[in-house]
């Protein structure tokens, strides 16, 4: 089968976003959006969610967020604060206090709240470059997610967002990448786990 390895999925889909005419990003994040809106969030009680680096054309996770809160408002909503030295990532509740200022790759990160920690996360949406059909994903490759998600419960469930679709296989996957048990995409959501 043919496998591509992390860092060439990086530089494809780097220039596979940034070559989305603005249009097309729009109509693309719309599908996501809508299926991320029949997901049923029973049982979930905390969900932690990426903002967007907009430049780098992330789904719109605002939109995810207002429907979250909307439709669902006894859900506890997490942002994390990235600490640029270690590759690891400190989690606070995201609320009407919260202070978000955009840190140096132009995430807009919190600047206070209540701390969280990754074992009370139930569900966390996860941001990506590339994903394969078992599941498997490429970051921007300094693992924050990875140290992330490791931490995290077995209750945890770990859904991918993208634009585009799956991968055949990626290789290089070591032990320390953790993989998705959904990933949402316009076209579709992909199940890798029976997950909780
Ligand atoms: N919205 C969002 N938040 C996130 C992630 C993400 O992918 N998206 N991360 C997912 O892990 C972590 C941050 N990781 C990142 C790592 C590198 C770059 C980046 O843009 N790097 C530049 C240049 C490299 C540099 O400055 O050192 C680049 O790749 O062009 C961005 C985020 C945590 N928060
Ligand atoms: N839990 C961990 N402890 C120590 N090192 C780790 C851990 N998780 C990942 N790493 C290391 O971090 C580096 C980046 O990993 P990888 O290339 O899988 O990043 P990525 O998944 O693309 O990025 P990200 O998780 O930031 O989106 C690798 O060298 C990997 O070995």
């Amino acid at each position: 089968m043919q496998s591509i390895s992390k860092q060439e999925l990086r530089k494809i889909y780097r220039e596979k976003r940034l070559n989305l005419s603005n249009e097309q990003f729009q109509v693309l994040n719309g599908e996501l959006i809508s299926r991320v809106q029949k997901w049923d969030v029973a049982r979930v009680s905390t969900v932690h969610l990426f903002l967007p680096i907009e430049g780098n054309r992330e789904p719109d996770t605002y939109a995810i967020a207002e429907w979250l809160r909307h439709t669902y408002p006894y859900i506890r909503l997490v942002l994390s604060r990235t600490d640029r030295i270690n590759h690891r990532m400190h989690h606070v509740i995201w609320d009407d206090s919260t202070i978000l200022k955009q840190n140096h790759w132009g995430i807009p990160e919190p600047q206070n709240g209540v701390a969280v920690s990754a074992k009370e996360i139930d569900a966390v949406f996860v941001p990506l470059l590339a994903f394969d059909i078992h599941g498997n994903r490429v970051g921007y490759g300094k693992g924050f997610y990875d140290r992330f998600l490791a931490e995290c419960g077995p209750q945890t469930i770990k859904i991918g967002l993208s634009l585009f679709d799956a991968e055949p296989a990626i290789t290089g996957i070591d032990a320390f990448d953790v993989p998705l048990d959904y990933c949402i995409t316009p076209r579709q959501v992909w199940t890798f786990s029976i997950a909780p």
